[in-house]
């Protein structure tokens, strides 16, 4: 898969190079390529904004720079395998569902958008011509896109073949079932007079296995009520029921 990353402040992008990330691209399981959008201008302030027009507070980032540079590293988007990604808080949210479908994307294409946004057009202009996602990280709003770039591609390269060490990790992801994780624990077996809860340590795996879906159930039901009322009907079996 390879990621570009268009935006104002591309230093915002270097946890890209670190640790899983890093390894991945040093593996060449991805590549990425961060692009500071003032490359495309051509004025000697380098103005990427504007003010929006029927007026209102900030700035409006302006279409022709976009334009310019997404076609330059959007390349001719007549069947293009790049995915348009737009983060912003009035987008679609942002899903394990979501990361799961963007793992087959041969590109992901990110603009970052500051101040008020980016001018509409620049969106409606690469939709007609391929995938665009509006797509929003949580219900709060950030100063600029570029964090949730970050959010974005971590939860779909942690995804990808070959990039997490033990492949069940992502497989039994919180999520994955449609329910939050249950507690985990490690040694030691007592800390500070709490102790480890015995069923983990009593190699029972088929009670270890109920044991850890009655924590989640119980944790889902508690935190995201939501999660517990969108599963499926045949989801949750009798002894799930009884939790
Ligand atoms: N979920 C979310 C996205 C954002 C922003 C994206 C670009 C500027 S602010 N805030 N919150």
């Amino acid at each position: 898969m390879r990621i570009d990353v268009v935006t104002i402040f591309p230093s915002y992008l270097a946890p890209l190079r670190e640790a899983l990330l890093g390894r991945a691209i040093d593996r060449g399981l991805i590549e990425v390529a961060v692009h500071d959008l003032r490359d495309w201008t051509h004025d000697v302030h380098q103005a990427v904004d504007d003010s929006p027009y029927g007026g209102g507070p900030g700035m409006v980032m302006k279409p022709q720079v976009w334009g310019e540079a997404l076609d330059s590293v959007i390349g001719p988007v007549i069947d293009s395998p790049a995915r348009l990604v737009v983060p912003t808080p009035a987008g679609r949210p942002f899903t394990q569902q979501l990361a799961h479908e963007w793992t087959s994307a041969e590109r992901l294409v990110f603009a970052c958008g500051r101040y008020e946004g980016i001018d509409q057009r620049v969106v409606d202009h690469y939709a007609q011509r391929m995938p665009v996602d509006e797509v929003s990280i949580g219900d709060y709003v950030l100063v600029g896109g570029e964090v949730a770039v970050l959010v974005m591609v971590e939860a779909v390269v942690r995804l990808l073949p070959g990039v997490l060490g033990n492949p069940r990790s992502a497989a039994e992801d919180s999520f994955s079932d449609g329910l939050l994780e249950g507690p985990a624990y490690t040694r030691p077996e007592v800390w500070r007079d709490l102790p480890v809860p015995p069923v983990l340590r009593s190699g029972d795996h088929a009670a270890v296995d109920r044991w850890r879906r009655d924590r989640a159930l119980e944790r889902t039901a508690r935190l995201r009520p939501d999660l517990l009322a969108a599963l499926p009907p045949d989801a949750l079996d009798e002894a799930d029921r009884a939790v």
